[in-house]
């Protein structure tokens, strides 16, 4: 397990180089990325061992964290993505009134997108892969948001087809939904060993600021491009009111994180974070 590193702030702790404090609001954080007391690690099983919880990170899903666990949730992912491939190319000659295009691009957006989050932990940032990574228990309120942009889709779809009938409107989520993944990703590479799902407040070895490649175009990039991704999956299906509903929700849980998250980031990094937070905006509305 890596030991965590002592903050290299040159600034007082909780400070943004100003003088005025910032508020760590920990309560916020569902979990943190702590020190000696996290539980022991897994005993080592062989090249094909996953490393689950070092790193520091905290597994807290319910799915047991095994190589298992993974190959079940990717091929369940897998399932999902094709079936929402076939539902987008063959889907309108089943004659179901609920087959259609949207839906399935939806579906497989969905499944790419978490799929897409554990490979890219995987691949750049092992030692904090666990059956987390997938991030499919992302909070209730996340999972309430993809029902009800469901509901609105068929409810919609079947009382009112007229409504769902803009394809550009689609054409342009479609556009927005893959920049958005794109972002995000891209952010998860470049940040490598520097990301970690969860806010991290204890600086671990591995844990350098980021500032170049897409980290000096977007402050936070992984949370803009997950802003996007989701705003445009409404697009997609033509969802009014979830189109609103997404653009609040999120809105309110990333102005709530980075805060408590940049005061980390002041503690760990000092002035360098406090300059690169003045060069730099989130490219998120209403979010400097
Ligand atoms: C879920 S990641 C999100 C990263 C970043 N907010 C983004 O949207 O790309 C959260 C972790 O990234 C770290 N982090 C955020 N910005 C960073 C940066 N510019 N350089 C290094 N680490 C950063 C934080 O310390 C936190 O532990």
């Amino acid at each position: 397990m890596a030991t965590p590193s002592t903050p290299s702030s040159s600034t007082p702790p909780n400070s943004n180089g100003n003088g005025t404090p910032i508020q760590v609001d920990r309560s916020s954080i569902r979990a943190e990325v702590t020190g000696p007391d996290l539980p022991s690690l897994p005993a080592k099983t062989g090249p094909l061992e996953m490393k689950p919880v070092s790193g520091g990170v905290v597994h807290s899903s319910r799915i047991p964290n095994s190589p298992l666990s993974v190959a079940a949730v990717s091929f369940i992912l897998g399932t999902v993505f094709s079936f929402g491939l076939v539902l987008c190319f063959f889907g309108g000659s089943w004659g179901f009134w609920w087959s259609q295009y949207q839906l399935g691009i939806y579906i497989s957006s969905w499944a790419a997108f978490h799929w897409g989050e554990f490979a890219v932990t995987a691949g750049w940032n092992r030692e904090k892969v666990s059956v987390d990574s997938f991030l499919l228990e992302n909070g209730s309120m996340y999972h309430l948001a993809h029902t009800s942009a469901l509901l609105e889709y068929l409810i919609t779809l079947y009382f009112k087809p007229s409504l769902k009938s803009f394809p550009y409107v689609s054409a342009v989520g479609l556009i927005i939904l893959i920049l958005g993944q794109i972002i995000r990703s891209t952010a998860m590479i470049h940040a490598a060993t520097s990301f970690s799902h969860q806010v991290a407040f204890k600086k671990l070895e591995s844990h350098t600021l980021v500032t170049s490649g897409i980290y000096a175009w977007f402050r936070h990039p992984s949370y803009a491009g997950f802003f996007y991704w989701a705003l445009g999956t409404q697009l997609l299906l033509q969802n009014t009111a979830n189109f609103v509903f997404f653009s609040i929700v999120l809105w309110r849980f990333f102005y709530h994180r980075i805060r408590p998250e940049e005061g980390a980031l002041i503690n760990f990094f000092g002035q360098s974070y406090v300059d690169y937070r003045k060069r730099v905006g989130t490219k998120i509305p209403f979010i400097p």
